[in-house]
């Protein structure tokens, strides 16, 4: 289990100096600004969730990762890893958890994957029969095995981050913190690696905290979204109630065989966006009204043929919680 409680981190940065030589005198200056990166942030995850983490650029989703690994300090508030903290009780703490961060690779450029593996197995103090039977696994999981032998300057973006998510899961962590895994891939390399991450939380029952700004990944992955947004948590739940929340109009499109006669009173309980030959769209507030009401009331207006209904994108639904 995860327990975040009134997690804050605020970094000092020095004030940029105007006029002449500006950067000499902005490195010996004492003054100094405070960014607030994260606020006040609470949270806990049970054992086997599959949670998303988003808000927008600079949120402090990042700087969340990293107080939650032990990378960072929090200025204030706790972070419990199964009860152990990872700043106190570092050790312990990091053989439970599994980071990729999608823009920084953990593995080392210039060797071959098999080679960082090893490192890294050594590193955790993995058992031979261990460790063997798991690199097994994930080659298999991962197909890695065809760059096994490549350096890691060599991949591609697809391949290094399935070679950076089978290191983070060699010393088998019951927790993965993932900072957006499927940055800059493509349609094809994305599906694998939501395919992975879901195998790992269903079959494996890992816990995992996804970081990402493809709303895909968290429509496809996380029952569960928590939106943090200038460093405050704004919405904790599941992405349905989010929906609903937010209440962004559903579009029906509805054609008639022939003539519509839309009635000369507009007081109608949703909005008639457009009359085009044939067709009406319609936007209608799904928590206000029933799509069958709705089909009620527009079948008297002539012989209705076909009814077609847009949710609103989750895309949408989210930007207007990054608001
Ligand atoms: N080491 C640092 N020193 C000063 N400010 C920092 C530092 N690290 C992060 N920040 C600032 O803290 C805020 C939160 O940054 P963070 O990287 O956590 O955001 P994020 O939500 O991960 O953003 P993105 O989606 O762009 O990766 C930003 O304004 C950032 O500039």
């Amino acid at each position: 289990m995860i327990t975040v409680k009134h997690l804050r981190k605020t970094f000092q940065s020095p004030v940029i100096q105007e006029g002449k030589f500006s950067g000499l005198r902005t490195l010996f200056s004492r003054a100094y600004k405070e960014k607030e990166a994260v606020r006040d942030v609470s949270f806990e995850i049970e054992t086997g969730e599959f949670v998303g983490y988003i808000g927008p650029n600079g949120a402090g989703k990042s700087t969340t990762i990293k107080m939650l690994t032990g990378i960072l300090h929090p200025t204030s508030g706790e972070v419990l890893i199964h009860g152990s903290s990872p700043q106190k009780q570092r050790k312990q703490v990091v053989r439970q958890l599994g980071v990729v961060f999608g823009q920084r690779s953990q593995l080392w450029w210039d060797l071959p994957v098999k080679d960082s593996y090893e490192i890294l197995l050594a590193m955790y103090r993995v058992e031979a029969a261990d460790a063997q039977r798991r690199l097994g696994e994930l080659t298999e999981l991962l197909d890695l095995k065809e760059i096994l032998d490549t350096p890691v300057r060599k991949l591609s973006l697809g391949q290094r981050m399935r070679a950076d998510l089978a290191a983070s899961m060699l010393h088998d962590p019951d927790i993965l913190f993932l900072d957006e895994p499927t940055i800059g891939l493509d349609v094809v390399a994305k599906k694998n690696i939501r395919g992975f991450l879901h195998t790992l939380n269903r079959d494996f029952g890992k816990t995992i905290l996804l970081t990402t700004h493809d709303m895909d990944d968290i429509e496809q992955l996380c029952p569960r979204v928590i939106v943090i947004n200038h460093g405050e948590i704004g919405y904790d739940g599941s992405i349905d109630k989010l929906r609903e929340r937010i209440g962004l109009p559903t579009m029906m499109k509805v054609s008639y065989r022939g003539e519509i006669g839309v009635p000369d009173s507009w007081d109608l309980p949703f909005r008639v966006i457009a009359h085009e030959a044939n067709t009406l769209t319609i936007a209608c507030n799904r928590q206000e009204l029933k799509a069958m009401d709705v089909l009620r009331i527009v079948s008297n207006w002539g012989d209705m043929e076909d009814v077609h209904m847009e949710e609103p994108e989750f895309e949408e639904v989210i930007q207007n919680v990054y608001l």
